[in-house]
């Protein structure tokens, strides 16, 4: 992947952006390459949650969700299609993924786990926060749809954390949290695409064309 900013090669510059993927749409998929172009990545796993934490359970299985997304991201370069969180039983706690791509990637790798800005809102809710946040570093990505302030909560969790530039937050391995307005910022949302779905009504361009052809063979979002 290719940036401004030119990595070490010796330090592998990795993020995790993780979702509930019902379905991947064109916001995920601009948003992982352009963040991998802003911070010079070497990979963006894109993780589909088995079972999202703190949301509904999805109507459509992870195997659909997880086989959707591997049809968006085709052959794009620096976006892997990650299938750990389908493959561990349970709630898919972000810590534990972290976790596992600490092991995979080592002590030094830059590991950012990416967030639009309403999951970020969430955050004082999530399973062990505190060490997420000195795990990984944090960025959270500008949705224009998503522009509520932050709770007092959230601000005092993150008191201390923030950096404005990709260079000061990638001298550690993590422990920072940069707030990144990416060059599309797409107000496309998958409860949005659903919707559509149901009704009917067009979705091109909202989504990737291969994940189009998916949802019609397998006759996905007929009924709410
Ligand atoms: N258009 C977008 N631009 C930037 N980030 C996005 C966009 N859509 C989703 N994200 C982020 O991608 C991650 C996964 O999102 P998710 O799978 O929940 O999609 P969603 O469109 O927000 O879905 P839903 O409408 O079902 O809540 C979250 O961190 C979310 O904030
Ligand atoms: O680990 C948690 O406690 C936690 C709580 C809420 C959300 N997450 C993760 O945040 C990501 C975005 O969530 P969502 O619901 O917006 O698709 C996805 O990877 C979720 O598993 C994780």
């Amino acid at each position: 992947m290719c940036g401004a900013d030119v990595p070490s090669p010796s330090i592998p510059r990795i993020a995790m952006l993780g979702g509930t993927f019902d379905p991947v749409h064109i916001g995920h998929l601009r948003s992982a390459v352009e963040l991998g172009e802003a911070l010079a990545l070497d990979a963006v796993h894109m993780i589909p949650a088995h079972v999202p934490p703190h949301r509904k359970a999805p109507g459509i299985s992870a195997e659909h969700r997880l086989a959707m997304l591997k049809a968006g991201i085709g052959d794009t370069p620096g976006l892997v299609a990650d299938d750990r969180e389908v493959r561990r039983p349970g709630h898919s706690y972000s810590i534990d993924t972290l976790v596992s791509l600490r092991e995979e990637w080592g002590e030094q790798a830059r590991l950012v786990m990416a967030v639009g800005h309403d999951a970020f809102l969430g955050l004082p809710e999530w399973h062990q926060r505190d060490r997420l946040l000195s795990l990984a570093h944090i960025v959270v990505i500008d949705r224009p749809d998503h522009e509520a302030p932050l709770e007092p909560a959230l601000a005092s969790l993150i008191e201390g954390r923030e950096v404005s530039t990709v260079e000061s937050m990638m001298a550690a391995p993590g422990g920072h949290l940069l707030r990144l307005r990416l060059p599309s910022r797409m107000a496309i949302a998958a409860t949005e695409v659903r919707w559509r779905l149901q009704q009917g009504l067009s979705v091109r361009y909202l989504i990737p064309e291969a994940v189009e052809r998916y949802i019609a063979s397998h006759a996905l979002y007929r009924h709410s």
